[in-house]
Formats: structure tokens, sequence, C-alpha cells
């Protein structure tokens, strides 16, 4: 049993579809989801906004790693395409594990690469904080503390005034 919180990302394309697809995709262990958010680009300025939605899931059968490939799945059937000469440029869907937690709610740790959790750059992003506090007011982001102290500090909190929320867009809806 595991539960994880995965941060969903789109700037191409059918940018609401994309997120709403990945979501029914992610299937009954979504147990809760986000409001969307327009975003400024974070980490390469020279692209189109973005939408970003936070899910909460859960599933007496998945390991860590499982939410990692469920997470590809759903990146794969948006048919994204990775330019390795632009780590964080465009894409039709991005979907990160932010965080999991074991059975017993304790935090799952790990620093291989192909799984880093909690992920290595969740705590610089107001588009991931934002809409999780919107989830889960008392979240906290494993080794990083509260995620309503983390978006009042520097970093996120330079962003997060650039964040607008879409509530004309949902995820409740599936295709
Ligand atoms: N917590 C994690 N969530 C998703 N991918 C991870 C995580 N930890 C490590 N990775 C690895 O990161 C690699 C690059 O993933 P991806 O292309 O989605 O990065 P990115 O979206 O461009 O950047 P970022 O991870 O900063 O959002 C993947 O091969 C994946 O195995
Ligand atoms: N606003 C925003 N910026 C990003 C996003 C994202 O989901 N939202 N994902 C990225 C991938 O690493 C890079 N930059």
């Amino acid at each position: 049993m595991t539960r994880a919180l995965l941060s969903l990302g789109s700037n191409l394309g059918d940018r609401e579809q994309h997120l709403r697809r990945a979501v029914s995709r992610l299937g009954p262990g979504v147990v809760s989801r986000s409001g969307i958010y327009e975003t400024p680009p974070w980490g390469d300025a020279d692209q189109p906004s973005y939408l970003n939605a936070v899910v909460l899931v859960a599933d007496p059968e998945a390991e860590p790693r499982d939410w990692l490939e469920r997470a590809r799945a759903a990146e794969a059937e948006a048919e994204r395409v990775r330019d390795p000469e632009r780590r964080f440029g465009p894409r039709t869907l991005d979907v990160d594990v932010i965080a999991v937690w074991d059975a017993g709610g304790r935090p799952v740790l790990s620093d291989d690469p192909e799984l880093t959790l909690p992920h290595p750059r969740a705590h610089l992003r107001a588009f991931v904080l934002r809409p999780w506090l919107d989830i889960e007011p008392a979240a906290e982001l494993p080794g990083h503390g509260p995620v309503a102290a983390l978006l009042a500090a520097p970093g996120p909190a330079d962003d997060v005034a650039g964040l607008t929320p879409r509530p004309d867009l949902t995820l409740e809806l599936s295709v």
C-alpha cells in the first residue's frame, strides 16, 4: 500500500485535455485532485505558459516504483517528446512523483536517480506547492516541512504571485 502526490503539467497542444486524460488513466487510485493553475514557465523561460495541477493517489497494490511507471505511461500516451537539449523545455505532459508514503504514513526516501523521493526540485516550485495546499492545507513535503511555510519562503514565494487559478477548467470530468 502506498499513497503518492503526483504533479501534472502541460504547455503544448490541448493542455486541459492532456491533464484530464492523465487523471483518467490513473483511474480509481485518484483520491483527490487540485484545481488547475496557469503558471509561467519555470527553469526555461522561452516557452508557453503551463497548466499545472496535482493529484493524491493511493493503491493497496502499488510499490513506490509503480507510480513512476504510471507517470511515464501517461506521458507516453500524450506522445511526449523529450528534447535532450532542453532539460526544462516544453511538453504535452509532465507527470512527476513528488512524494510517496508507505502503509504506515511514513515518507519513502530515495536517492536513486531513476526515482528520487521526494522529488528534488519540488520544494522550489510554486506550481507544485500551491495546488497541493488546496487539497491538503496541512501538507508536509518530507525533509522540507510544511508546504505553507515553503510557499512563504524565498524561491517559491517569488513565483507564487505569477500563478493564476483557472476555475473555468477542471480535472473532474474524465474523457
Ligand atoms: N520523483 C521523480 N519523479 C519523476 N521522475 C523522476 C523522479 N526522480 C527521478 N526521476 C527521473 O528523472 C528523469 C527525467 O524525468 P523528466 O524528463 O520527467 O524530467 P523533467 O520533467 O524534464 O524535469 P523535472 O524532473 O525537474 O520536472 C526520469 O528518467 C526519471 O526516472
Ligand atoms: N510552470 C511550469 N514550468 C515548468 C514545468 C511545469 O510543469 N510548470 N515543468 C517543467 C519540467 O521540468 C519545467 N518548467
